[in-house]
């Protein structure tokens, strides 16, 4: 067996391609993972990650290649969900796995079929309340909840302790983790990492695969680097620097920290385009966007911030007492699972329907220009497809997620509102993207922008802090630093 693999090798592969049609989604990967290590798993999106990690646990057969679990070759048409589970490989992928109909407790009755017999459901409570303790400590998940109606966050919270808990019958080896800190706060996102490290030197072993390269360099003691379907980079953590990894991934390297420079003059005049107010706001705190502005909402997950936006999407067409709206608008969604996608459309459609008005004559739409407008945003936003009318969910995660961006800024709409739209795009075509925000905002577009990572507010102009359903602090430029932020996001809870 080729590359660098020993006995000890949890789990093995050599020369594993896999083909979609046309796209040779992995071109011959090899790469071993051994007890004790964090592989940190980077590279841009659609290098491959995700199809490598499917074809590690089971859910993708490779078209070919090795595969070796703890020294034994096993053929590849034999790799599958119940050998990786035999083996003690857990997965926590990127789009949720939950069943949103049944409770917590069920999920890990899903997961975990020896949980079965008289008093599961009071085991399988329990072994989950001792996950999540452990891994997310004052996390304020019941067990008995359904799954649906939980945020983002404590979906992703339930899903990765599921993928941890030691049972009976089996207990995780290795464990996968595919952008699991996207949908998290950073507060939330540091315990899961803080996690990580802890069952690494307990002698399990992760893999951890991140746009946020804080994270990898944090947690993993080894970086793999993906592009285009083989790994180009595979040594120990201390071998990178951050310069030096994004240009492994093939970006260009940062030259500047993105930082939005101040406009000559206050965009804080005038009319604003819109005005809300959060339902629970008991003073006179309001969320004004004024013309060309780009206004960040900040605070810890599941604050009101997303409420806030759709409140304001209401109010574009519906009378509304808490927001009036001045513009068109378009929405970047950042739960592309179920705000975002159509899933049975093609890419290209998935682009175009918020501009089908502007792309039609007399009624029809102009498939010229449909198709030129299909074209454009390919191009600028590096969407990795060989044909736009591929159904959209062959895109890997950041590409769907490229579409929707291209979908808002493609429109006519005035003002953009963003749920916490970067979640698994990659550091170059955030990039790419923050600079767009600042053209789009210079030639007077107007942004509202939640999200969760405290250097994209550094792209704003002025910043509302929510907390418990409130504004509680507003900060203009050059007044907030990620200290003045944390402070407000937690005063209340540390009072
Ligand atoms: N079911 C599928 N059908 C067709 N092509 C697919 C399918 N799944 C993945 N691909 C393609 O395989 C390539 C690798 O995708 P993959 O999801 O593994 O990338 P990734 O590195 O995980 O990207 P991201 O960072 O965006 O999650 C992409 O070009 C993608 O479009």
């Amino acid at each position: 067996m080729s590359g660098p693999i020993e006995d000890v090798a949890l789990v093995a592969l050599s020369g594993v391609t896999k083909s979609f049609g046309a796209v040779r989604a992995l071109a011959g990967v090899d790469l071993a993972v051994r007890r004790g290590e964090c592989v940190g798993l980077v590279g841009h999106n659609g290098a491959g990650k995700s199809t490598l990690m499917q074809i590690l646990a089971g859910t993708r057969t490779p078209t070919d290649g090795r595969f070796a679990l703890a020294g034994k070759d096993i053929p590849i048409a034999d790799v599958s969900v119940s050998r990786a589970l035999d083996a003690g490989i857990r997965c926590v992928f990127q789009e949720l796995s939950l069943c949103p109909n049944l409770t917590a407790t069920e999920n890990v009755r899903v997961r975990h079929a020896t949980l079965s017999g008289f008093g599961w459901r009071r085991k399988a409570s329990r072994l989950l309340t001792e996950a999540l303790d452990s891994i997310f400590p004052g996390h304020g998940i019941a067990p008995a909840a359904t799954v649906g109606d939980l945020s983002l966050g404590r979906r992703q919270m339930v899903e990765i302790a599921i993928n941890f808990i030691v049972t009976d019958a089996a207990e995780p080896k290795l464990v996968i983790l595919d952008e699991p800190t996207s949908s998290l706060d950073q507060s939330v996102a540091s315990q899961l990492l803080a996690f990580a490290r802890r069952f690494v030197e307990r002698g399990g072993s992760v893999i951890l695969i991140s746009h946020i390269l804080g994270d990898i360099f944090s947690t993993a003691n080894r970086i793999v680097v993906m592009r285009d379907g083989a790994v180009v980079a595979d040594r120990p953590v201390a071998a990178f620097d951050r310069a030096g990894l994004v240009a492994a991934m093939g970006h260009v390297a940062e030259d500047r920290d993105g930082r939005r420079e101040a406009p000559a003059k206050s965009l804080r005049e005038g009319e604003p385009m819109v005005v809300a107010m959060p339902p629970r706001q008991e003073d006179e705190s309001r969320v004004a966007v004024h013309r060309g502005e780009i206004v960040g909402l900040a605070g810890l997950a599941g604050h009101g911030q997303t409420a806030l936006l759709r409140l304001v999407h209401h109010a574009v067409h519906h009378r509304s007492r808490y927001a009036t709206v001045k513009g068109r608008m378009a929405f970047v969604a950042g739960d592309r699972q179920s705000d975002g996608v159509f899933p049975l459309w093609s890419i290209g459609e998935n682009v175009t329907v918020r501009s089908l008005p502007s792309l039609s004559r007399f009624g029809l739409v102009s498939s010229r220009r449909e198709a030129a407008m299909e074209r454009e945003w390919k191009e600028t936003l590096k969407i990795r497809t060989p044909d736009m009318d591929d159904n959209i969910l062959t895109l890997s995660g950041g590409n769907q997620q490229k579409a929707l961006f291209a979908r808002a800024l493609g429109s006519d709409a005035e003002i953009i509102s963003m749920d916490d739209p970067m979640r698994g795009v990659d550091v170059g075509t955030k990039r790419e993207v923050y600079e767009r925000i600042r053209q789009e905002a210079g030639r007077g577009r107007s942004f509202l922008w939640y999200t969760t990572e405290f250097d994209e507010l550094l792209h704003c102009d002025h910043v509302y802090v929510f907390r418990e359903g409130r504004i509680v602090a507003e900060l203009g430029r050059g007044e907030f630093d990620e200290e003045k932020v944390l402070q407000a996001s937690f005063e209340e809870a540390a009072a």
